[in-house]
C-alpha cells in the first residue's frame, strides 16, 4: 500500500518510537496527526516537523489517551482537518508499576479506546475507507520481564488484543487490518527511566539492567521500519513484528483451532 496522500494517527508521538514512526510515515508520504498529552514535546516537534514536510501535513492534538472524550475529539478533528483517518499506531504508554492502576489503563485500555474511535472512521461499516491499525506491545508481550509484572501483562494483552480484533474485523467486514509491534530495550525516555519506576519490584533494578545488558538495544529505525512494514504490506492481518538486536521478525503462534 502507497502511503501518499494516507492519512494516519499516531498516539504517544511527540518522543521516543512514537516520534521515529511519524518521522518515517511523513517521509513516505502520508499525513500525521501527533497526539500526545505532552503538549510542550508535541508543539515543538510539529514546528521541526512543518519546516521539512509542510504545515499542511502535520497537526499536533493534545490528547491524554486515558480519556475517551479527548480520544474521541481528537480523532474527529484528524478525521476533519485531513479527510477521513487511514492509519492508526496506538502507541502510548507507560513504564510504572508504582501507580500500575494507570499503567493499565494507558498501555491496554489506551489501545483499546484507541482502536474503538479509530473504527468509528476507519471502519467500512461505517462508511469508512478501512485502514490499518498498529498496536505497540513489547518483547514483554511475548514473554515476562519479571521486575515489571503489570507492564508485561499490559504488553500481553495488547497482542491477545490485536489479534482477535484482526479476526473480529475479517469476520465483521471492517476492512481495518490490526498487527502488533514487539520492540526489545529502545533507547528512550522510559527506557531510561524503568530503575526509577519500579514500585515493589525495586530490587529487581540490577538484575533488569542485567536483562537489557544481554538483550542488548534495538535501533530506534529497525523499530520504525517494522512498524512501516505492517503497515505497507496489504497481506498481514492478526501479526505480531518481534523486533530484538538479535531477530527481525514475525512470530508463529500455537494454533489450537484444527
Ligand atoms: N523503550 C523501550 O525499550 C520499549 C518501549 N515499548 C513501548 O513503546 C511505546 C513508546 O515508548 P517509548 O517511545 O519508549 O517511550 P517515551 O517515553 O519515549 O515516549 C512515550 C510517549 O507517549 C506519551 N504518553 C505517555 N502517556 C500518555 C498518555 N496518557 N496519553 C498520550 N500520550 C502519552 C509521552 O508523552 C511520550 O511522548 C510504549 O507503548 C512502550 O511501552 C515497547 C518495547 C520497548
Ligand atoms: C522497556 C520495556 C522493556 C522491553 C524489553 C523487553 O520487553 C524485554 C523483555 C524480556 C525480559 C525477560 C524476558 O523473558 C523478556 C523477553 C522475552 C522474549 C520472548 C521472545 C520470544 C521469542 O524469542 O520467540
Amino acid at each position: 500500500m502507497s502511503l501518499t496522500g494516507k492519512t494516519a494517527v499516531v498516539t504517544g508521538a511527540a518522543m521516543g518510537i512514537g516520534r521515529a514512526v511519524t518521522e518515517l510515515l511523513l517521509q513516505h508520504g502520508a499525513k500525521v496527526a501527533l497526539l500526545d498529552v505532552n503538549e510542550t514535546a508535541g508543539k515543538s516537534l510539529v514546528e521541526v516537523l512543518d519546516k521539512l514536510y509542510g504545515r499542511e501535513r502535520t497537526l499536533f492534538l493534545s490528547c491524554d489517551v486515558e480519556s475517551e472524550e479527548q480520544i474521541k475529539a481528537a480523532f474527529l478533528k484528524a478525521a476533519e482537518t485531513f479527510g477521513g483517518i487511514d492509519i492508526l499506531f496506538n502507541n502510548a504508554g507507560v513504564l510504572n508499576e508504582d501507580r500500575w492502576e494507570r499503567t493499565v489503563s494507558i498501555n491496554l485500555m489506551g489501545v483499546i479506546r484507541g482502536s474503538y474511535a479509530a473504527l468509528e472512521h476507519m471502519s467500512k461499516l461505517s462508511g469508512g475507507r478501512g485502514g490499518v491499525i498498529i498496536n505497540t506491545s513489547s518483547l514483554a508481550g511475548l514473554g515476562p520481564l519479571p521486575s515489571c509484572p503489570v507492564y508485561t501483562a499490559t504488553k500481553h494483552a495488547v497482542v491477545g488484543f490485536t489479534r482477535a480484533m484482526a479476526a473480529a474485523s475479517v469476520a465483521s467486514g471492517y476492512g481495518v487490518r490490526f498487527n502488533a509491534l514487539c520492540p526489545g530495550f529502545v533507547q528512550t525516555d522510559l527506557f531510561s527511566a524503568i530503575e526509577s519506576n519500579l514500585g515493589r519490584f525495586a530490587h529487581l533494578a540490577a538484575a533488569t539492567q542485567q536483562l537489557a545488558e544481554h538483550f542488548g538495544l534495538v535501533g530506534m529505525c529497525d523499530v520504525a521500519e517494522a512498524a512501516l512494514d505492517m503497515v505497507t504490506d496489504e497481506t498481514k492481518n492478526g501479526e505480531v513484528f518481534l523486533v530484538s538486536p538479535k531477530r527481525k521478525e514475525y512470530v508463529n503462534f500455537p494454533s489450537f483451532v484444527q
